[in-house]
């Protein structure tokens, strides 16, 4: 559905060349749900502008549905559908009116476009504001008029460039359950951006780590996590001397990483939960007591603190850290 090779776009601003997006190589198939996932600047936004035409790019070629986005650029945006940042329809008029106004700006018959809009109204759960001022809905609901109107003529691939910033985690919740949902009614191929951790771990099936525009990691969340950061498991002694004493003994520890702090030490490692009491038996065996122990699984910060030594996290919400019973 998407493929890019060496897509690249650069800005000039006050003489000096921002390289937003570098030789970005990207494959995309039919069906998909891909989340372009990367901090503030990371070049997600420009990627997306360049594969729905918005924008050219500077070098490398991408093709969406099979057509080139320079070349072919009417074709293009009639197979896609892109809800950007900044989306919002026309306050004063109705939803409803807004949602056919936009399937007849597409093509579409009046008749066509109003079954279409019940369709996604119904769908988007939005039947009880549809015929109020858009201006009167709550940020939640716009943004699901933004998602029916970038649907209205039936796309085949949907871009989302970052449909649930500024929404309450509820709201998140709710709007990301939405797009799962008209995802299985109707196959669309669906490529958003996020810096949301968690939210490109709940709905992706395929993450693609951006940073400094190019692609650093690309996989399943799980693969990810699994070959990118291993479980933390966390054990507490009495003293920073002990907790000292014990970095130095498992620092052997094949395939781990180990650092303590205080009087605690963190080990990173593959498989954590069955490693804990071989760890304890050991510590023991040295005479040194563990006081406490938490694993924790590898979220995709951790993937991306691997990755880049930098966290994802900064002045980002971040996802909860899934607690396992050591
Ligand atoms: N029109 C523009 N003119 C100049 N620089 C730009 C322009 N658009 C983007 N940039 C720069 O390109 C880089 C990538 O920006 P982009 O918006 O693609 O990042 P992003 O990953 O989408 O970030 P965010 O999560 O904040 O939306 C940034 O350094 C940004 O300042």
């Amino acid at each position: 559905m998407i493929q890019t090779s060496g897509l690249t776009r650069h800005f000039t601003v006050k003489k000096q060349t921002v390289e937003a997006v570098r030789g970005l190589d990207l494959r995309v198939e039919d069906g998909e749900l891909v989340a372009l996932l990367g901090p503030n600047g990371a070049g997600k936004s420009t990627t997306l502008r360049m594969l729905t035409t918005l924008i050219p790019p500077t070098a490398g070629t991408a093709s969406v549905a099979g057509y080139d986005v320079v070349a072919q650029q009417r074709e293009v945006r009639r197979v896609i559908g892109y809800i950007g940042q900044g989306n919002g329809a026309a306050h004063s008029q109705r939803g409803r009116d807004e949602l056919v106004s936009q399937g007849r700006a597409y093509g579409m018959s009046v008749r066509d476009a109003k079954v279409r809009a019940d369709e996604l109204i119904a769908s988007l759960d939005l039947a009880a504001v549809a015929d109020r001022p858009v201006s009167s809905l709550s940020g939640g609901q716009k943004r699901r008029l933004d998602i029916a109107m970038g649907l209205i003529h039936a796309p085949r691939l949907l871009f989302l460039d970052e449909p649930s910033t500024g929404l309450d985690p509820q709201n998140r919740a709710n709007l990301q359950e939405h797009i799962l949902k008209l995802r299985a009614e109707h196959g669309t191929t669906i490529v958003l951006t996020t810096h949301y951790l968690d939210e490109a771990d709940a709905m992706a099936e395929r993450v693609v780590v951006i940073d400094h525009g190019t692609v650093i990691a690309d996989d399943t969340p799980a693969r990810l996590k699994a070959d990118h950061a291993g479980d933390r498991i966390t054990l507490g002694f009495g003293s920073a001397a002990d907790a000292d004493r014990a970095a130095r003994r498992l620092a052997s520890l094949a395939g781990a990483t180990v650092a303590a702090t205080g009087s605690e030490v963190d080990v990173r490692a593959v498989g954590g939960p069955r490693l804990v009491p071989g760890i304890i038996r050991d510590l023991d065996a040295a005479g040194i007591a563990v006081e406490s122990t938490a694993v924790s699984r590898p979220t995709l910060d951790d993937v991306f603190l691997n990755l880049t030594g930098r966290s994802l996290r900064e002045g980002v919400v971040s996802t909860s850290t899934e607690e396992v019973a050591a």
